[in-house]
């Protein structure tokens, strides 16, 4: 059986209200030795305006605002889509890059709208995740995962959610919806994310 991880407490909230983002942290943490708790499990979770204008300010918003509502360590992350050929847009942004209750369908179509007269070998892009874990007692740890790759102008794949189909990465030859579940966290920018937190729980509580 595959070892534990570590984690100093018995549960931990997940402050998130994306369900692509609760599956992969599902995955991720089942092993690991604490019950995952999601919004479904009847808690006080209050709406957190994401006014920052860094990932890490929002993450780190999220997951204070969560951590007093419920009284647990609270997980939040805030991730998001750099193009280059863009300037880093949508980067903080991402999730309302086609306004304020834009669909994925809605930002993917403004993202190949604004991509398709760009050429081909100037469509690098990066993907952000910022991990917040906010412990009761005031401590909070951030760490930061990216994933490099390149945007495509036709949608593949149906794995994943967000721009995962139009997230092309050349060494796997696939987008990150072609990807099977494990593939993805093993080379994700929430899955480097993840492991860095491991990391620094295991340094901090040895
Ligand atoms: O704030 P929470 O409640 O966590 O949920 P959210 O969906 O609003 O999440 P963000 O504010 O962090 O916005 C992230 C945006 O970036 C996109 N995104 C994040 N991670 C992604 C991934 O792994 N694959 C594809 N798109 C992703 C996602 O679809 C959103 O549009
Ligand atoms: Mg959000």
């Amino acid at each position: 059986m595959r070892k534990k991880e570590a984690f100093p407490w018995e549960s931990v909230v997940l402050a998130t209200k994306n369900k692509g983002k609760i599956k992969e942290f599902t995955r991720m943490f089942s092993h690991w030795n604490v019950r995952v708790l999601t919004m479904e499990d009847d808690l006080d979770f209050p709406d957190v305006v994401e006014d920052g204008e860094t990932f890490e300010a929002n993450a780190r918003k999220k997951a204070e605002e969560i951590m007093k509502a419920t009284g647990l360590a609270a997980l939040a992350d805030d991730s998001g889509l750099e193009v280059a050929a863009l300037d880093g847009k949508p980067g903080v942004y991402s999730a309302r890059f086609a306004g304020e209750h834009a669909s994925d369908a809605d930002n993917n179509a403004k993202l190949v709208q604004l991509m398709k007269d760009v050429p081909e070998a100037e469509r690098e892009a990066r993907f952000v995740s910022v991990l917040a874990l906010a412990l009761p007692g005031d401590d909070i740890i951030l760490v930061r995962g990216t994933c490099e790759g390149r945007i495509v102008l036709e949608a593949s794949g149906t794995n994943g959610f967000g721009y995962d189909p139009y997230f092309y990465l050349p060494e796997k030859e696939r987008t990150m919806a072609e990807l099977a579940p494990d593939e993805k966290n093993a080379v994700s920018h929430r899955g480097v994310a993840v492991r860095k937190l491991t990391a620094e729980l295991a340094e901090r509580f040895a």
